[in-house]
């Protein structure tokens, strides 16, 4: 498989798609309440892009909100209209900005459509600050928390990394404001926009 190699943002762009770079959606993924939905909305913001949150379409599409359809149709089915939903945006939209719900990127479907049609960014946030920031913030919105002990929590955070480890970029969020990671994402990507798609 032919590659490109952007070693600074460890940026590895797969060629197989006829796709041009630039033109790509801009996937973001990453554990539940990392950032992907306040971080995305700044990265449409700051490239004129339009934005799609995945949750936030699955809830319009069924007038209900994602705690309502995990109670009342199941994680199962919650889980396969949301693979539906992002397979159909990879495979037929151009040019967006696409924050996944923190659990979508687990299905090897949705892993292999965003990496072949789009640009995936891993939004990384340690254990501890999560814990200590995030958590409190989200614990009463997310239905996958509900009933779970921390220590749950822990090892469903430590078992989601392998399938985040399959992105074309990472970014460190640990100390940066929701911003500076936009401002991160948009130099990364304008960097590899000019480098491997110059005179566009
Ligand atoms: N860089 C940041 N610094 C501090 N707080 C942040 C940052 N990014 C997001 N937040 C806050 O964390 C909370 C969760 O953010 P957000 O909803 O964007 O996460 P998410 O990754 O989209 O979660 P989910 O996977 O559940 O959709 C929000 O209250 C948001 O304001
Ligand atoms: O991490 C998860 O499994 C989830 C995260 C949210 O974005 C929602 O997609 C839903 O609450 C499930
Ligand atoms: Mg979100």
């Amino acid at each position: 498989m032919s590659c490109w190699l952007k070693e600074k943002g460890e940026f590895i762009v797969n060629r197989q798609t006829a796709i041009p770079l630039r033109e790509r959606n801009i996937i973001l993924i990453g554990f539940m309440g990392a950032g992907k939905t306040t971080i995305g909305q700044l990265v449409a913001k700051k490239l004129y892009r339009d934005f799609i949150d995945v949750d936030a379409e699955i809830e319009r599409r069924h007038g209900m909100s994602i705690s309502e359809i995990f109670a009342q149709k199941g994680e199962a089915y919650f889980r396969k209209v949301e693979r539906e939903i992002i397979i159909d945006l990879c495979t037929k939209t151009r040019l967006k900005i696409l924050s996944l719900g923190g659990g979508a990127y687990l299905q090897e479907e949705v892993r292999r459509a965003c990496l072949a049609h789009g640009i995936v960014f891993f939004l990384d946030l340690s254990w501890d600050q999560w814990k200590e920031e995030r958590l409190p913030l989200i614990v009463d919105s997310r239905p996958v928390l509900k009933n779970k002990t921390l220590e749950e929590v822990e090892q469903l955070f430590f078992q989601r990394q392998s399938a985040y480890a399959l992105h074309h970029s990472r970014v460190v969020l640990n100390e940066l404001e929701a911003e500076q990671a936009a401002e991160q994402i948009v130099g990364s990507i304008k960097w590899t926009w000019d480098v491997y798609e110059p005179n566009r």
